[in-house]
């Protein structure tokens, strides 16, 4: 099983973070630049530039392929999307000078759209029934409607930072983006890729999770119950050794609820709080 992930760049980084969080540490070798082992022995890595992975799954130089969705609908390969890694989150929009005429997607109609996303842009137009003149650039999309390049753009936006220094404004959202776990069509049903995507959404099941544990009062029980926002019941233990009339309670909560649910929680008598962080959760 060989799994595709961005050589560089912003989605880079998050997706070693991402296998490292998923057990799947990849390991250091001399020709890591383009393919590494990792210690499954059975699964390994490609590194490749987010705009070819969808070509590379699809071909099957790889059966898996970590990229942004923009990413493979500008292929127009048919792969499955598994999972949203919630990293990479974007939209491309259809953007033109802000004291423009261009107002509402039609004005584009008799125009022409710069972007890197031909694809994107001529599906997007032509299911629109608008007839505009689509002109593929390389990068630095936002300036070509100041060197009478193009009257529109499509082109990625997160912060707005960009488009508002090129005194642009957003027209329409063409796609919402983030990046995804795919995989080629045929493979979907392989054990191994069930297991990588479960390693992979346990962790980000596990984003923003705090473990809790504390002794409580046996007969406060019900109101320590009471305060807690966990998901499903919380685990009740005697404590061994301890003192009959304490148990142990342990909790997974969200980790924005800790600070109110900890003084919650004194107050109803529990003791020993302790706050520990999740690596995975399978749920
Ligand atoms: N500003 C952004 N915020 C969030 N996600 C983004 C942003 N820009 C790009 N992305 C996502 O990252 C993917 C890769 O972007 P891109 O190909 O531009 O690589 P990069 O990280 O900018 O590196 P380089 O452009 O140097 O190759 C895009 O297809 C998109 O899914
Ligand atoms: O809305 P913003 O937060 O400003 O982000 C949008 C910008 O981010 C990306 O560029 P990137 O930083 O990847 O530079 P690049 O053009 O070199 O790829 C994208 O191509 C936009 O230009
Ligand atoms: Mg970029």
């Amino acid at each position: 099983m060989r799994i595709a992930v961005p050589n560089k760049g912003r989605l880079h980084e998050p997706t070693m973070d991402l296998l490292e969080r998923a057990g799947l540490h990849v390991e250091e070798t001399a020709d890591r630049q383009l393919y590494a082992d990792t210690v499954d022995p059975d699964v390994s890595v490609l590194f490749a530039r987010a705009a070819d992975i969808p070509e590379y799954v699809a071909d099957g130089a790889a059966d898996l392929g970590v990229t942004g969705l923009d990413q493979a609908r500008e292929s127009g390969q048919d792969l499955a999307d598994l999972l949203d890694l919630g990293f990479g989150r974007c939209r491309l929009v259809l953007a033109a000078p802000e004291d423009g005429d261009i107002t509402e997607p039609g004005d584009v109609a008799g125009r022409t759209v710069a972007t890197e996303f031909p694809r994107i842009t001529r599906d997007y137009l032509a299911e629109r029934g608008i007839d505009a003149e689509v002109v593929e650039v390389t990068g630095a999309t936002e300036l070509t409607p100041h060197v009478e390049m193009a009257d529109a753009i499509v082109d990625i936006t997160s912060t707005g930072t960009t488009l508002q220094v090129n005194r642009l404004a957003v027209v329409d959202e063409v796609l919402a983006s983030s990046v995804r776990l795919f995989a080629r069509p045929d493979v979907v049903d392989d054990p191994k890729v069930g297991e990588v995507e479960t390693a992979f959404s346990s962790v980000i099941a596990a984003d923003g999770k705090r473990y809790l544990m504390m002794n409580a009062p046996s007969d406060r029980l019900e109101d320590v119950k009471d305060v807690i926002p966990g998901m499903g019941g919380p685990t009740v233990m005697d404590v061994a050794d301890g003192e009959e009339d304490h148990v142990a309670v342990h909790v997974v909560v969200d980790e924005r609820d800790v600070f109110g649910v900890i003084s919650d929680l004194k107050s109803v008598g529990a003791s020993d709080i302790l706050v520990t962080e999740i690596e995975r959760l399978v749920e």
